[in-house]
């Protein structure tokens, strides 16, 4: 398969190695300096892009608009999700997101909204997400933590919102769910899941060891909209 990578950082340089050793080939790297209005991304089957959340609504509708499917794996868009899947379906496109492509984190996004149900009947357990990150992360908190949240607040009616906490002490409402948001040198990702009483803490939690997860599941989400139409995660091509 031809691949186009939008964004050549610490993800678009990891995702060319696992995609190369995956036998596809790299057809164009777009990045500060080579933009996407430079290049013709019709040449690629799919394009795979991880910049910023500033630039990845623009990167979006030029994909929609020469008619290239794109696997999208920037966060912090996820309030513009509802807009971006309206677009997607005018233009006829393909597009696939995910907040976290590591075949893990799907794994716990799915064992997570288990446990959230199981909780409801015993509220004295208060829930709580940590996440760690590397120092040059742009967004907070990250996406998959809000993904973990949105999955409990979806499971345990508990919980009516989120609520992105500085203090290691969070000051929350009964109903709201304390995010912390850690940044710390060289942590490619950890997200920690807790329920706490005053008998016992339950806790559920993933850490990333490298980058190689999240690259290897955005080559097999590209492999899996290859010829697809319509908007897609993560869910559809693990087929939870
Ligand atoms: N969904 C997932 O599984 C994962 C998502 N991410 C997300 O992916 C995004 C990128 O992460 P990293 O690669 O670690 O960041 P990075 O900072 O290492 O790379 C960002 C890239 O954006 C490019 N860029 C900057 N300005 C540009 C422009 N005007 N046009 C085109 N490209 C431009 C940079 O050249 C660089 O190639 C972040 O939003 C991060 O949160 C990161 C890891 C996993
Ligand atoms: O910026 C990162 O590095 C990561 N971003 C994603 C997120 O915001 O959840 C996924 C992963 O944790 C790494």
């Amino acid at each position: 398969m031809k691949i186009g990578l939008i964004g050549y950082g610490k993800m678009g340089k990891a995702i060319e190695r696992i995609a190369l050793e995956r036998g596809h080939s790299i057809v164009y790297k777009v990045d500060s300096k080579t933009t996407i209005d430079q290049v013709d991304l019709r040449q690629a089957d799919v394009a795979i892009e991880f910049t910023q959340p500033g630039l990845v609504i623009n990167h979006i509708e030029t994909c929609l608009e020469q008619k290239t499917p794109v696997v999208v794996g920037t966060t912090g868009w996820q309030d513009q999700l509802a807009y971006v899947a309206t677009r997607v379906t005018e233009k006829g496109g393909a597009l696939l997101h995910a907040s976290n492509f590591s075949i893990g984190v799907n794994i716990l996004f799915n064992i997570n909204e288990k446990l959230a149900a199981l909780m409801f009947p015993h509220p004295e357990y208060k829930a709580q997400i940590e996440e760690i990150h590397h120092v040059q992360k742009l967004d907070a908190p990250s996406g998959t933590a809000v993904s973990l949240a949105q999955g409990i607040i979806q499971n345990n009616h508990k919980y009516t919102s989120w609520k992105a906490e500085t203090s290691s002490w969070p000051v929350v409402s009964d109903h709201e769910l304390p995010i912390q948001a850690l940044r710390e040198p060289n942590v490619p990702g950890t997200h920690t899941i807790s329920y706490i009483s005053t008998i016992d803490t339950l806790t559920l939690s993933h850490e990333a060891h490298s980058r190689d997860g999240f690259a290897l599941g955005s080559v097999i989400a590209a492999e899996f909209l290859h010829g697809k139409k319509g908007i897609h995660t993560m869910r559809d091509v693990l087929a939870f």
